[in-house]
């Protein structure tokens, strides 16, 4: 089995520090990883390891503005339709990687991620070609300085996971930035890992300079409600000068993917493969159906501690 973890976020979220970080630590752990580059524009500079597979083997963005005369987010996206027509390219690379783990270290423009199709439709290329796949999601601590701009960065990370439909993570990179004086007095880091709607719902405190307009109020109720009726929205804390942090999230993405586990998922316990085979339902599908499991758990899970912290 093959594994690709598609690493996302806006524009400067940190995603290629990240997957350079991810590639040392499982080296550390005797696993082996292989980087790839989605990012037409990025320079060699910004990798720490040399991709293994780089979209800038079949197209630049250099050459696509100088000689079609494209702008640079016209470009990319004139970058990816072309690596989506030319899929039988990707496939040739990928050949040579069996039994191994991907990391793949994607552009940072949120329309790529908000309503474009290339990204589902790469998804669907690689599991078609046999690799088991899953997004982690970053964005920015310095997000939870501001909750209203804390909050547009939910609500992108909600609607990118809507399109892309995988499994996926949510994580709050350069953790390290945090001090206890940028946390939020009132509620902590927690409030925000854990995304609490009530923070948006309360007044801004006493040192926000401009107190809301009331007319957003409804528009504020509104993403409250949405919050609340998907309470899956929670993040992973980030810290890369923390090994133990790194391995968290790492051990999270493995789960996710069910890393190492064999074709034939193990859970939930209390059914055997005769139920399912009644249902004729495809290991494929029966892996779909173990993870809404586990989703539900988690939700059910989450639903417990919320109650217990209140
Ligand atoms: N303090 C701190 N800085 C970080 C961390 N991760 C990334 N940075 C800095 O944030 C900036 C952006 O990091 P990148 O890894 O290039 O971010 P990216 O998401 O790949 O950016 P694009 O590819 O341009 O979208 C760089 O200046 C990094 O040094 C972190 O964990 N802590
Ligand atoms: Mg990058």
């Amino acid at each position: 089995m093959r594994y690709a973890v598609l690493v996302t976020g806006p524009a400067g979220a940190g995603k290629s520090t990240f997957s350079g970080a991810l590639m040392t630590h499982l080296a550390t752990s005797k696993r082996t990883a292989h980087l790839v580059n989605l990012d037409p524009a990025a320079s060699p500079d910004s990798f720490e390891y040399a991709p293994s597979i780089d979209i800038k083997d079949l197209i630049s963005l250099d050459d696509v503005m100088s000689e079609l005369g494209y702008g640079p987010n016209g470009g990319l996206v004139y970058c990816f339709e072309y690596l989506l027509r030319n899929m039988d390219w990707l496939e040739e690379e990928l050949g040579d990687y069996d039994d191994d783990y991907l990391i793949i270290d994607c552009p940072g423009q949120i329309e790529l991620y908000t309503h474009h199709p290339f990204l589902p439709t790469l998804v669907k290329n690689l599991n078609r070609l046999g690799l088991r796949t899953c997004a982690v999601y970053l964005l920015d601590s310095q997000f939870m300085e501001d909750k209203y701009k804390f909050f547009s960065g939910v609500l992108s990370a909600m609607s990118a996971m809507v399109n892309l439909e995988i499994p996926w993570i949510n994580i709050m990179s350069k953790m390290d930035l945090v001090t206890s004086s940028s946390e939020d007095p009132a509620g902590g880091t927690q409030r925000y890992l854990e995304p609490d709607p009530l923070l948006l719902a309360a007044p801004r405190g006493q040192d926000d300079a401009n107190s809301i307009n009331p007319k957003f109020h409804a528009l504020n109720q509104a993403i409250v409600q949405l919050i609340e009726d998907h309470p899956l929205v929670s993040f992973l804390p980030l810290d890369l000068t923390n090994p133990d942090s790194i391995e968290s999230v790492l051990s999270n993405i493995d789960y996710t993917m069910q890393y190492g586990e064999d074709e034939e998922p193990k859970e939930p316990r209390d059914l055997d493969e005769g139920d399912f085979m009644d249902m004729e339902l495809s290991s494929n599908e029966l892996d779909k159906l173990q993870r809404t499991w586990r989703s539900f758990l988690k939700l059910k899970e989450h639903r417990a501690s919320r109650l217990i912290d209140h």
